[in-house]
């Protein structure tokens, strides 16, 4: 299994910290990227950039950012060309999002998720496979917009 790469604002933290120890349980690689608190507030797209590019080192690397509706770090991990960064915050989005999207970023909401969901969407998440096919071609538009993801960090 891949290396999960974890980010969070403050409005974050808290949630991150349960799917850590969740993901630390399941004997997977874990890296916490920041931030550290949940009393001191900082500003997500830092953390959104730091999970990006250590997901795009990678092609098996995996990415969760969490801030308070997940918006804010959707917004900025998709700038990036090559991230496909789903906001899920119930189970058949998580689903769908690993089917159709190949997502390799879990973006959820620290105010909106309780932790028992969360947790339940990371498994499901980390659990479903691409499907390929029709999908990969739709894909392979995207990508087509931007060949090399690297030029655009
Ligand atoms: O989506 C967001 C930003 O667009 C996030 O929810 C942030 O966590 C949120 O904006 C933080 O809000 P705060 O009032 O600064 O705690």
């Amino acid at each position: 299994m891949a290396n999960i790469f974890l980010g969070s604002d403050h409005a974050g933290f808290g949630l991150k910290k349960e799917i850590i120890d969740l993901l630390q349980n399941m004997s997977l690689f874990v890296l916490d990227m920041g931030c550290d608190s949940e009393t001191i507030s900082v500003d997500y797209p830092l953390y959104a950039r730091k999970v990006v590019e250590a997901v795009l080192a990678n092609p098996e690397n995996r990415g969760i950012l969490i801030c308070g509706t997940g918006l804010g770090m959707s917004v900025a991990a998709n700038r990036f060309p090559g991230i496909r960064a789903a906001l899920c915050q119930e189970l058949y989005t998580a689903k769908m999002s690993r089917l159709h999207n190949d997502a390799n970023i879990l973006v959820m909401g620290g105010r909106i998720v309780g932790s028992g969901l969360g947790r339940e969407i990371v498994r499901v998440w980390l659990s479903t496979p691409f499907e390929g096919g029709r999908h990969q071609e739709r894909l392979n538009i995207i990508d087509s917009w931007h060949p090399d993801p690297k030029d655009h960090l």
